[in-house]
Formats: C-alpha cells, sequence, structure tokens
C-alpha cells in the first residue's frame, strides 16, 4: 500500500528527470558541436597548435560557480564541467598526458582531476621521462608533483623544471591518502613494505608502531609497489586507493598517513605560454650572488609592487659555494601591470632568472 503511494509520487519525478537529463544530454551535444567549430577555426589560424586553452578553461568553470543559483553544488562544478570539457577538447583533438605510472598512481588521479578523463594517458617511469615525453611532442603536458605538505618539495621536479625549457600550465592540489594493501587483506606471510620514498617517509611514524620489524624497500613508485604486491604475497605495498582497485589488492590498513591533512601539490607542464584566467600564479626560479642581504634585497621588487608571493623554496645550486637556486610563486599573472614590473625589477637585479610560467590557481 505504501509502496504503490510512494511509486506513484515518485514516478512523474522521475520521468521528469529523465527528461531533463534528455534536455542535458541534447545541450551537451551541441556543446560538442560547437567545440568542434571552434577546433576547426583554431586549426585555420593555427595549424597544429594547441587545442588547450586552460585559462579558457579556468575562466569558464569559476563563471558557472558564480553565476549558480543551486541548489546544484557550486563545489560539483568544477568536476563535472571539467569532464564536460575534457569530452568536448577530446573530440577537437586528443590530449596525451604524461605522468607516473603505473595505474592508479596519485599522479594519474591528479592528471584525470585536472585534464579529465577523455586524455590518452603515457604513464612513465620517471619524472625525467615525462619532462623527455613533453619535450620531444610525444606527449602534450605531463603532469608531475612538486610538493608535499609533509616531505615538502619533490627535489627531482624542481631541478627538472630548471634544466628543461618546459613551462608551468596549471597546478593542482590533491589529498594523500595512503593505504596498505595485500593480495589477501591480512598480512601473512608478508616480509616486506614497498612504496616510493616518499610514501614511506609520509607513513613512517604508523609502521614503526604497527610492524616495528618489517623491512622498508623503496619503489620508483607506489602503484609500481602494488604491481609487485600483485605477484608477490610476501610483499605489502603503501599506495592510493585507487591501486588497490588497478592491481586487485585488499587493504590491510586505509588512511595510514603520518599527517591526516597530507596533501601534494602537482604541477602540469607543457610548451605553451597560457593567457591570463583573472585569477593565476606566476612560478620563477631566481639566483642571487652570495652575499648578506642579497635575498632580502632579490625580494623587495614584490614588496613595492605589492604582489603576493605564495611559496619560497631553495635549493642547493651545486657549485659548492653556498649558492641556492630559489623557486618563487607569487600571486597574479606574468602579464598584469604591477606582476609583470615586479617580475622585470627581479630579473634585473638576480644573478639567475628564470620564468617557469604563468597559469590559473586551482
Ligand atoms: O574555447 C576553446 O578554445 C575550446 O577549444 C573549447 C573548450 C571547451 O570545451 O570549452 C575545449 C578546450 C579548450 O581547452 C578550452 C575550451
Amino acid at each position: 500500500m505504501v509502496d504503490d503511494a510512494l511509486k506513484a509520487q515518485l514516478q512523474p519525478l522521475r520521468e521528469k528527470i529523465d527528461a531533463l537529463d534528455a534536455q542535458l544530454l541534447d545541450l551537451l551535444n551541441q556543446r560538442a558541436a560547437v567545440a568542434l567549430q571552434v577546433g576547426e577555426v583554431k586549426h585555420a589560424f593555427d595549424a597544429g597548435g594547441p587545442v588547450l586553452k586552460p585559462e579558457r578553461e579556468a575562466s569558464l568553470v569559476r563563471h558557472l560557480q558564480q553565476i549558480n543559483g543551486g541548489p546544484f553544488p557550486s563545489a560539483a562544478i568544477p568536476s563535472v564541467w571539467t569532464e564536460i570539457v575534457s569530452a568536448c577538447r577530446g573530440l577537437e583533438s586528443p590530449l596525451t598526458v604524461a605522468y607516473l605510472g603505473p595505474q592508479g598512481s596519485f599522479s594519474e588521479q591528479a592528471a584525470f582531476e585536472h585534464f579529465g578523463h577523455a586524455v590518452v594517458p603515457m604513464r612513465c617511469e620517471s619524472f625525467d621521462e615525462i619532462f623527455r615525453s613533453v619535450e620531444s611532442g610525444q606527449a602534450q603536458v605531463g603532469m608531475v608533483p612538486v610538493e608535499n605538505s609533509t616531505e615538502g618539495a619533490v627535489s627531482r621536479t624542481l631541478d627538472l623544471l630548471l634544466n628543461s625549457s618546459l613551462k608551468v600550465m596549471g597546478e593542482r592540489s590533491l589529498r594523500i591518502q595512503h593505504c596498505l594493501m595485500t593480495q589477501s587483506g591480512t598480512m601473512h606471510g608478508v616480509t616486506r613494505v614497498m612504496a616510493h620514498p616518499q610514501a614511506l617517509a609520509q607513513c613512517q611514524g604508523w609502521l614503526a608502531k604497527r610492524y616495528p620489524d618489517l623491512p622498508w624497500e623503496a619503489a620508483p613508485s607506489n602503484s609500481e609497489a602494488a604491481r609487485l604486491a600483485a605477484q608477490d604475497a610476501s610483499i605489502a605495498a603503501i599506495a592510493g586507493a585507487s591501486a588497490a582497485g588497478a592491481w586487485g589488492l585488499q587493504f590491510v590498513a586505509e588512511g595510514i598517513q603520518d599527517d591526516p591533512h597530507n596533501r601534494t601539490r602537482f604541477l602540469a607542464v607543457g610548451k605553451d605560454v597560457v593567457a591570463p584566467s583573472g585569477n593565476d600564479k606566476t612560478s620563477l626560479i631566481l639566483a642571487v650572488p652570495n652575499r648578506s642581504g642579497a635575498v632580502y634585497d632579490m625580494l623587495a621588487p614584490l614588496a613595492e609592487n605589492g604582489v603576493s608571493m605564495t611559496r619560497l623554496e631553495s635549493r642547493p645550486a651545486r657549485t659548492g659555494q653556498w649558492e641556492y637556486y630559489f623557486y618563487i610563486d607569487i600571486l597574479g599573472h606574468a602579464a598584469d601591470e604591477a606582476v609583470g614590473r615586479a617580475v622585470a625589477q627581479l630579473k634585473a637585479r638576480a644573478a639567475f632568472f628564470k620564468l617557469l610560467g604563468s597559469y590559473p590557481t586551482q
């Protein structure tokens, strides 16, 4: 009786949802057709030029969040539209994204969250291979981790940014939840724990407490550790939840990172300069002479032009002279007046200067 009354009320509502979904699909198809036209126009003006326009993607999502009247949650807009834009972009031209694999890695998650799923994945074995793949044109963009909230900078990425001609085209911050996983979901017969050294470091307190006698072994990536664990019952892997799904492993424990707020920031790198989106960041590398007050002097143009710095990281210049490269992120686009002025002044003062790129803030 109650069931019948419930069904009678639900049915017309579900019919409404079906009709709205059909309208949405029709609109999505219209959108896809227009995106194809955009692709043709771009091709006519710049054959072989980039289809990916990060500034346009970021600003259209922000605009929708601003005009959203609800009740559809504004927080859901970025992920929904990232997939819509990704599918339309994929129709224009396939986007190949290089990142640290294998399947199920955090880098893969970052790449999909940033570019959507309508991309061609290129799973690489090292950060160097990612940069090489993009430099050689095998992939249009790469996704690389640059800093972790527990472990700090990813030094190999910083070194590659210094020496490569690639530009920073975007950023993506991901919450990192590590899980311990084995074939059986127990630690029975397990003789070692494998993961990327960064993950082992991020879980060291938990491991020392729960499994103080189990040796650790470094793997090139967490998902590679998961792949190995899928072949060898004596290995427990630390990796993200999606790696368990990708390699058919069971969880022994979830969320084992020592810092529950553990996050990793990834950068999208590619060959193209990104135009202003209205809410941007600029990354640069500077070096100053090894004398007192040099760092203070170096940063003065930022304060003088009212430009905010969001990150300052140093890395030894390997000259043996206690000289450093400074990796700096500032708010704003290099094409903005104040940022442009500050950047020009920084360049004039620095012993070394490299503009890594301006890109939309996440
Ligand atoms: O506006 C463009 O340049 C497009 O190609 C369209 C579109 C979209 O689907 O909205 C797709 C890819 C670009 O990265 C940006 C936006």
